[in-house]
């Protein structure tokens, strides 16, 4: 039997660091969302006890360092699963970029092999076995629109944002998560944004005030160091998008807009000097 699973990427609409734990990690605060861009996997049982990923992308891994791979080695340890399975990951978003594509892959593997082989794991099952491959593994594995704290992994989930276009710019850079924590923890942060407003503007479906709320701490860090990221932020503001901000630890800028009138001149513009720019819709 062969099955599909849609991977869809995120953006943090807000992204906050309150401190750094004991364990290394950050406490964060975090409202993210998913957006009509995503990878398309393919699942296909195999007689034999093997794991096997493909994928037509040339720069990422497909051995054990593969989240797709680690999601079914996790789940065919912990639930005794003696077939094997072939993955095929048709990846479309971009990797390193912020948008999670990894943790979306590791998640939606996660969902298929568990109708694959009906397991009957419950949601909340399968978001603590994500927690183990990642901090943004457990959002990715029911999507919509969530505040998360701890790490990532503890979701409240809550009605999607006031509908509008997404444009999304990924210069090409490969940024560090961890590299960008890491240098977070030398400086003192200048401005935290507010969660508590971010999560008014979604629940009242006001798109201004979304707009007007939208801060990412970790965009400073990634600034700093790739300036060509501010550079895009300026660009999208130019053209005319709503709203802008660096999605996670970036390089990836996207830019809120809600008449899509305006999106063709600012897709336009960013393609100009930009190769990775798509105009996407939040998903709902
Ligand atoms: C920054 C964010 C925002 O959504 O996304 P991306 O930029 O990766 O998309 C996430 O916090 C990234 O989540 P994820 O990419 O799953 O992180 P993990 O694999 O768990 O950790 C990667 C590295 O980031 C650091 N890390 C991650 C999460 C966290 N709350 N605190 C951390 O300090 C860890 O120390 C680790 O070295
Ligand atoms: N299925 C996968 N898709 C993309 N990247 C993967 C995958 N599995 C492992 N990786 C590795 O994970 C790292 C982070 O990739 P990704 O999840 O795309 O970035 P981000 O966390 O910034 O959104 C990359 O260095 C990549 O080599």
């Amino acid at each position: 039997m062969k099955i599909f699973e849609k991977a869809p990427a995120k953006i943090n609409l807000s992204l906050d660091v309150l401190h750094k734990r004991a364990d290394g990690y950050h406490e964060v605060e975090m409202v993210m969302t998913m957006v009509d861009l995503a990878d398309r996997i393919e699942m296909q049982e195999l007689a034999r006890d093997t794991i096997i990923i493909s994928s037509q992308a040339g720069y990422i891994p497909l051995d054990e360092k593969n989240l797709a791979f680690q999601a079914a080695r996790l789940i065919k340890d912990r639930y005794d699963v003696k077939q094997g399975v072939y993955i095929h990951l048709d990846k479309q978003i971009p990797v390193a970029a912020g948008l999670a594509g990894g943790s979306s892959d590791a998640a939606a593997t996660l969902r298929g092999l568990n109708r694959l082989w009906n397991l009957n794991i419950p949601m909340e099952e399968l978001r603590v076995l994500g927690a183990e491959l990642g901090s943004d593994v457990p959002f990715c594995v029911t999507g919509g629109t969530a505040l998360a704290t701890g790490r990532g992994e503890k979701l409240e989930h809550m009605a999607s944002p006031p509908q509008c276009w997404v444009v999304l710019a990924k210069p090409p850079i490969n940024v560090s998560t961890s590299e960008i924590y890491g240098k977070l923890n030398a400086r003192e942060i200048k401005s935290h944004p507010s969660t508590a407003n971010v999560l008014s503007a979604i629940r009242n479906k006001q798109f201004d005030q979304l707009c007007g709320n939208l801060g990412n701490v970790l965009e400073e860090v990634t600034l700093d160091l790739y300036p060509e990221v501010r550079h895009l932020k300026e660009c999208m503001q130019r053209l005319g998008a709503d709203g802008v901000l660096m999605s996670g630890s970036g390089p990836t800028v996207f830019g809120l807009v809600s008449k899509e009138a305006k999106v063709p001149r600012i897709y336009n513009g960013l393609r100009g000097f930009c190769k990775d720019v798509y105009a996407v819709r939040m998903l709902t």
